[in-house]
């Protein structure tokens, strides 16, 4: 079997804070192959970003990958230096699209020049070379051709996260890793630009990693997707398979909680309660506060990520719920609490 593009295993990433140490990812799993677009999805704090970062070797000095593997074509890349990663592994194979432009972007070098220094770096090819991709990718971004000279300081912030797109994506990655990269576009520019990334996706098996809160956007986009709560990954496997057969109580109810054009006329769920802080290491089930359908046992030891019975040969279903297996049914009746009862 060959090896999974970019995978993650038991990943645990721990930040320092003046509370004792935070556990912002708990045991993360999960594999990325070659031309698959990955979403990462959960609420706010669940730890994508800092997976993210972790993949880049990018985490804040207080934070630290404490245990598990992060490998590239079977290779750990986890402990590459700086210089390592920039010279093996940025803009050609791995590269990314972050949430603001600002700090990615050398305020000091017109936007041609940075493209070009990237590409000599990393590539043979020549200065018209360069030139005719970043002006193409220009034109996809909706950017002027004419304005590849600029400087950052000379575009919109919404043009500055174009520019950006067009340089992440000009040599054609092999993985583009997305933090919520058109959040700050507007939807017809948000449009063209995930219709080139499913262009480049056919012509190049370009693989993504795409962060996001929409989970509309994963549905559209991805063909695969991770479900993170409180630093756990809950549930993994094809995106079809996750919304149509959740095995995970969060996924469950967060499909509930979110409108499906099948049913219109259906009330909407609500996720009572908050993720908690996870200070130490997590030995529980970090969603058993909110489930409906806890047990003892889901306070006394952390779920493993296993597979479920709706794996095919092709595609793992994994989820960590010690009830997986089980039918679990949101109680309709009682709908805004979301008590649950098991048929
Ligand atoms: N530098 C840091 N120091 C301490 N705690 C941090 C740091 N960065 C993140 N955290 C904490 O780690 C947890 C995960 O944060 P992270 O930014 O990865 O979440 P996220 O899912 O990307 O959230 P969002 O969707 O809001 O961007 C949160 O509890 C957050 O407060």
């Amino acid at each position: 079997m060959t090896e999974p593009l970019l995978e993650a295993e038991d990943l645990t990433v721990q930040y320092r804070t003046s509370n004792g140490l935070l556990t912002a990812v708990s045991d993360a799993s999960f594999t990325i192959e070659e031309g698959q677009y990955f979403g990462l999805v959960g609420e706010s704090g669940c730890g994508k970003s800092t997976i993210i970062k972790a993949i880049l070797g990018g985490l804040d000095d207080n934070g630290r990958i404490t245990s598990g593997k992060i490998k590239y074509r079977g290779e750990e890349i986890q402990d590459l230096s700086d210089e390592e990663r920039n010279r093996e592994l940025r803009w050609k194979e791995i590269s990314w699209i972050p949430q603001g432009s600002m700090s990615s972007l050398d305020p000091l070098q017109r936007i041609d020049e940075q493209a070009i220094e990237i590409a000599r770096t990393h590539t043979d090819l020549s200065k018209e070379e360069i030139r005719e991709r970043i002006e193409r990718m220009f034109d996809i971004v909706g950017l002027q051709k004419s304005r590849v000279s600029d400087y950052p300081h000379q575009f919109s912030g919404g043009m500055q996260q174009r520019a950006l797109i067009a340089l992440a994506l000009f040599l054609k990655p092999a993985v583009i890793v997305a933090d919520e990269p058109t959040t700050a576009l507007d939807v017809i520019m948000q449009d063209q630009v995930f219709k080139y990334l499913d262009e480049i996706k056919e012509d190049h098996d370009t693989s993504m990693v795409l962060v996001t809160h929409d989970i509309s956007v994963v549905f559209e986009s991805c063909d695969k997707m991770a479900i993170m709560h409180a630093g756990q990954v809950a549930e993994v496997g094809s995106v079809v398979e996750l919304f149509d057969n959740p095995r995970h109580p969060y996924s469950i109810l967060l499909q509930e909680a979110f409108p499906d054009v099948r049913y219109p006329d259906r009330d909407l769920g609500i996720i009572e309660g908050n993720p908690p802080q996870n200070m130490g290491n997590v030995d529980y089930c970090t969603f058993v506060d909110r489930c409906p359908w806890a047990v003892d046992e889901c306070r006394k030891n952390s779920p493993p990520l296993e597979s479920t019975s709706s794996s095919t040969s092709t595609e793992p279903h994994l989820a960590s719920c010690l009830r997986k297996e089980e039918e679990l049914k949101v109680d309709r009746a009682n709908e805004r609490s979301l008590r649950g009862d098991v048929s």
